[in-house]
């Protein structure tokens, strides 16, 4: 499991921590780090011109320690003083080990190897400010690998959200604890590839982070496995309700992804029955309306709907039900909160804007706000898709899981379909909504992943490929 922490949190450990330790230990542990991740990346250090971009803070700090170090190892190391005032016992160990004060900063960018980006971290507010752009774009601009320091400068820790210009990194070197900007779009988008340096934060850091990501071991726990007694329906009926004459690609989707997904059979309810059973005869099919339909363990309900009626009748049921799609439209949080039985929506960003009230941009820019506010609003678990999936809980003190397996290449027409039948699926597994949500996210990105190996996909693709995912998860 990979976890994110606030930064009043890390500030609160940072404390714990430092209170045991004499002064200035704990940035030499930071600086330590930092200069081995930089000597990795430039392989050869002697002779490698650096550039440290450091402001006011202590994050600049960092930056000039770690320059120090990498100009002892013989490394021409120039710095780039942004702040009204600079860490003076940051600069004056990289004075002494050889390094100096840049007079022209866009001359040593031009020639720079890598930059170091120590204007702000934990401590930033805003994006950059005006003096920081044209050397950031110089920097971006020139052959240097940049690495950011703890965060890429101009970015929000807590959110994720890009408020102004930020630093786009090649890589980010964080320290004591990922924090939530490093996971969640669009601020992830900027820090390249994290790399986590221990300063000994772990035993101060609270059991519950903010944020947590799962990784294969997780996933491969929660996933179902049928046991020796196993029958079709002890392993769990999803029901599948989507598609309608206008649709009906969608209802076949939404089947592949649930005939994937670890339950016992598939019951498909609506106008697409031909449809699906031409793909899938495996399908156990009916028109309709959901409570004719016989018993299921689960509902999945929304993809290509149009305005088939059947989300009230399926919300009045006691099992677990997914809303998806066209589902989701004059969804009443009134109707889900008085559910028994867990809900969980998967809107995608344009989807939750209208459930908010809120324009699309809003959603995108503070997708771990939208999630959180829409769980608590409709007393759901609630998955939003994108470039970083989300999944939140109505109980607000269990931590925000954040898919690490998502691609570009999932932004394909139908995937969401499929998707929603293999979330359906697992939670009539008997999957909790919180874990049918983020294994189903997992498998469906890195299926997506295996799918597409650099190529376009289509949606079926993604679904004749999660049993391979599958597999390559419980290894
Ligand atoms: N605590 C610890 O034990 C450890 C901490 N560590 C390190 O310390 C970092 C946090 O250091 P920090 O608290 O000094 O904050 P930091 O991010 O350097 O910025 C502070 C100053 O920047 C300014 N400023 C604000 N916004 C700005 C903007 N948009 N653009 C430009 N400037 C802006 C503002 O000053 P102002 O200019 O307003 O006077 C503010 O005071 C942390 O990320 C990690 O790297 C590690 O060494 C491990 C041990
Ligand atoms: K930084």
């Amino acid at each position: 499991m990979r976890t994110a922490y606030r930064v009043e949190t890390v500030r609160a450990a940072e404390a714990a921590l430092m209170a045991r330790l004499p002064d200035g230990a704990l940035m030499q542990r930071a600086a330590a780090g930092l200069a081995g991740a930089c000597a990795t990346i430039l392989g050869r250090v002697y002779g490698a011109r650096v550039v440290v971009l450091a402001g006011s803070g202590d994050n600049g700090g960092d930056a000039l320690y770690a320059g120090a170090r990498l100009a002892r190892r013989g490394a021409g190391v120039s710095a780039v003083l942004l702040g009204a005032r600079a860490h003076e016992g940051g600069l004056a160990a990289l004075t002494r080990a050889g390094g100096r004060v840049a007079d022209d900063p866009f001359a040593v960018l031009a020639r720079a190897d890598l930059v170091l980006d120590g204007i702000t971290g934990i401590g930033g507010r805003g994006g950059l400010r005006p003096d920081a752009v044209p050397v950031v774009r110089a920097a971006r601009g020139s052959d240097a690998v940049v690495v950011a320091v703890d965060l890429p400068s101009g970015v929000a820790a807590d959110t994720g959200a890009v408020d102004g210009e930020a630093v786009r990194a090649d890589a980010t070197v964080t320290f004591g604890a990922y924090k939530p900007g490093l996971l969640v779009d669009p601020a992830r988008e900027y820090a390249g590839a994290v790399r986590l340096v221990d300063i000994g934060l772990g035993p101060h850091l609270p059991s519950v982070p903010e944020l947590e990501a799962l990784q294969h071991a997780d996933v491969a726990r929660l996933l179902p496995v049928p046991r020796v007694e196993s029958d079709k329906y002890r392993r769990g009926v999803v029901g599948v309700v989507a598609g309608s004459a206008r649709y009906p690609g969608a209802a076949v989707l939404a089947v592949a992804g649930a005939l994937r997904g670890g339950a016992g059979a598939v019951r498909y309810v609506g106008p697409a029955g031909q449809a699906v059973l031409a793909r899938y005869p495996e399908t156990l099919v009916h028109a309709g309306p959901p409570g004719r339909a016989g018993r299921v363990q689960a509902w999945a309900i929304g993809p290509g709907l149009g305005d088939t009626p059947g989300v009230d009748e399926v919300l009045e049921s006691d099992v677990p039900v997914l809303v998806d799609a066209d589902g989701l439209r004059l969804l009443d949080p009134a109707a889900v909160r008085a559910r028994t039985a867990p809900t969980l929506l998967t809107p995608h960003a344009g989807e939750a804007a209208a459930l908010l009230g809120v324009a699309r941009d809003d959603v995108e820019a503070r997708r771990l706000d939208a999630v959180r506010e829409l769980a608590a609003r409709y007393g759901a678990t609630v998955l939003l898709k994108g470039s970083t999936t989300l999944v939140a809980d109505p109980r607000g003190d269990l931590p925000v899981r954040v898919n690490p397996t998502g691609t570009g290449w999932l932004a394909t027409a139908g995937s969401g379909d499929v998707l929603s039948g293999l979330a359906g699926s697992l939670l009539a597994a008997g999957l909790a909504a919180r874990d049918a949500a983020s294994a189903a996210a997992y498998l469906h990105g890195l299926a997506a992943r295996r799918a597409a190996r650099g190529a376009p996909v289509a949606a079926h693709d993604v679904a004749d490929a999660l049993p391979g995912a599958w597999r390559d998860v419980i290894g």
